[in-house]
C-alpha cells in the first residue's frame, strides 16, 4: 500500500451502494460451499480463496451487466441459512469498518435467500443480527461504524410490493429503505409502480438502479414516474449533456478537460438539468461500471465530469468481491487516474452522508462530529 493509500484508508468514508451478496469474503464462500455441498466454478489448484477471488473478478469483467450478474449465483447460493446470512453480514461490516467506512447502507434481495426454507422476515432478522454483531466488534477494534440495510426487489421478478411492505415493516429495526436491481434492459422501473406508490404513501425512502446498462428513459422513469429519492449509478445521465457536436458520452476525456477551462461548453438537456437542480443523489460505482462496460475507464468515467459540474455525486463500491474493490481503492483510483484531490474526496463523502436514508439529526452528527474534523486534519491525498 502506498503512502497515499494509507492516508486514504484512514479517512472516514460513506458508502450508500454496496451489495451484501457482492461483498462476501472468498474464503467464506469456499467454507460454506464445502459445508452445504454447493458446487463452485473452480477446482483443482484454483479451489482456494485466491483462485475464487480471481474467478469472480475475471468473470465479472465481461463488459456485460447480464454476465456480471451471473456470478452472483455463487454468493447467493451460499447465503441460504440463518447462520450463513448472519456470518456474511457480520464479516461485511468488519471489512467496511477496517476500510474506514463510518456509515454504510448494505443492500440485498431477501427473495433470493429462501431456497432452504427461511421466510422473508427471518432473512431480514438474521442479516440485521449480523450487522449489529459486526458493529459491536468493529467498535471494539477502534473502527466505529453505523450500518443500515436496504431491501432490494429483483426487477425481473414480481415481488416488489411484498418486499416494499417488508422494508416498511422493518424500518425501525435496521432497514433504511428499498431498491430495485437486476438486469436493466427490458425491465423498466415503472413495472413496479405499485411498490413505489405504496412506499411514498408510507413516507419511506427508496433508490432505483437506473441509467447503468440502459440510458435516459430508465433514469426519467425512475425519477418522474416512480419518484426515486436517489439513483443507483445514473451514469448515463451524460447522454443528456451536450459537448461539441455530440454528447459527453462521445468524448468523455475531452469533456473533462473542457469543463475545467470553460464549463459553458457543456449544454445540459432538460433531464440532466432536472437531476442537478433538484440535487438527486447519484450513487456512482466506477470500477463496477468499467467492468460492465457502462464506462470506458476510470480516467474517462463520468463521475469526474459530474463532480466538476457539481451534481450530487456519491462514490460507492457496488460489489467488492466481483470488482475486487473497496472504498479506499475507489478513492485511490480517482486520485491517481482522474486527478482527484482530498477536497473531492471530502465532497463526495459529505454528499453521501447528506443523501443517506438516516434521520437528519444522525446524518448531521456524523458530518459534524466525524467527517469534517478528520478531513480538516488529513494530509493531502
Ligand atoms: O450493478 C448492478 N446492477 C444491477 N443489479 C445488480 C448490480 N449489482 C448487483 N446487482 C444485483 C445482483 C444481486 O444478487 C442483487 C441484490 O443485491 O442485486
Ligand atoms: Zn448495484
Amino acid at each position: 500500500m502506498s503512502a497515499d493509500e494509507r492516508v486514504i484508508r484512514a479517512l472516514p468514508k460513506v458508502v450508500l451502494h454496496d451489495h451484501l451478496d457482492g461483498g462476501v469474503r472468498p474464503a467464506t464462500v469456499l467454507e460454506i460451499a464445502d459445508e452445504i455441498g454447493h458446487e463452485l466454478p473452480v477446482d483443482g489448484a484454483d479451489r482456494t480463496a485466491e483462485g475464487l477471488a480471481t474467478w469472480f473478478r475475471q468473470s465479472a469483467d465481461s463488459g456485460s451487466l447480464e454476465r456480471y450478474l451471473e456470478t452472483f449465483a455463487h454468493t447467493v447460493g451460499v447465503m441460504q441459512t440463518a447462520s450463513a446470512l448472519r456470518r456474511v453480514a457480520r464479516e461485511s461490516v468488519l471489512d467496511l469498518a477496517r476500510d474506514g467506512v463510518v456509515y454504510a447502507e448494505s443492500r440485498y434481495a431477501p427473495e433470493q435467500h429462501l431456497e432452504a426454507g427461511l421466510t422473508l422476515d427471518r432473512v431480514v432478522e438474521e442479516v440485521d443480527a449480523g450487522f449489529r454483531e459486526g458493529e459491536e466488534e468493529a467498535a471494539a477494534e477502534g473502527h466505529p461504524i453505523v450500518v443500515r440495510g436496504l431491501l432490494t426487489a429483483m426487477r425481473h421478478a414480481a415481488k416488489s410490493r411484498e418486499i416494499a411492505e417488508l422494508a416498511v415493516r422493518y424500518r425501525d429495526r435496521g432497514v433504511a429503505g428499498f431498491d430495485i436491481a437486476g438486469a436493466e434492459a427490458g425491465h423498466p422501473p415503472s413495472r413496479h409502480l405499485d411498490a413505489f406508490e405504496y412506499l411514498r404513501r408510507e413516507n419511506a425512502h427508496f433508490t432505483i438502479h437506473a441509467g447503468e446498462a440502459f440510458g435516459l428513459p430508465s433514469i426519467w422513469e425512475a425519477l418522474q414516474w416512480c419518484g426515486a429519492d436517489r439513483l443507483g449509478h445514473g451514469v448515463r445521465i451524460v447522454d443528456d449533456i451536450g459537448f461539441g457536436g455530440g454528447t459527453v458520452t462521445d468524448d468523455p476525456l475531452g469533456a473533462n478537460a473542457a469543463v475545467l477551462q470553460d464549463p459553458s461548453q457543456l449544454r445540459l438537456g432538460r433531464l440532466a438539468a432536472y437531476v442537478r437542480d433538484t440535487r438527486v443523489p447519484l450513487e456512482m460505482c466506477p470500477h463496477s461500471n468499467v467492468q460492465t462496460g457502462a464506462a470506458p475507464s476510470i480516467a474517462a468515467h463520468p463521475i469526474t465530469l459530474l463532480t466538476r459540474l457539481r451534481y450530487r455525486v456519491t462514490l460507492n463500491t457496488d460489489n467488492r468481491l466481483m470488482s475486487d474493490t473497496s472504498m479506499t481503492k475507489e478513492m485511490h483510483a480517482l486520485v491517481t487516474e482522474a486527478g482527484w484531490d482530498l477536497a473531492d474526496l471530502r465532497w463526495v463523502t459529505t454528499n453521501a452522508m447528506k443523501s443517506a436514508f438516516l434521520p437528519f439529526d444522525e446524518r448531521l452528527e456524523l458530518i459534524e462530529g466525524t467527517i469534517k474534523p478528520a478531513y480538516a486534519t488529513a494530509a493531502p491525498a
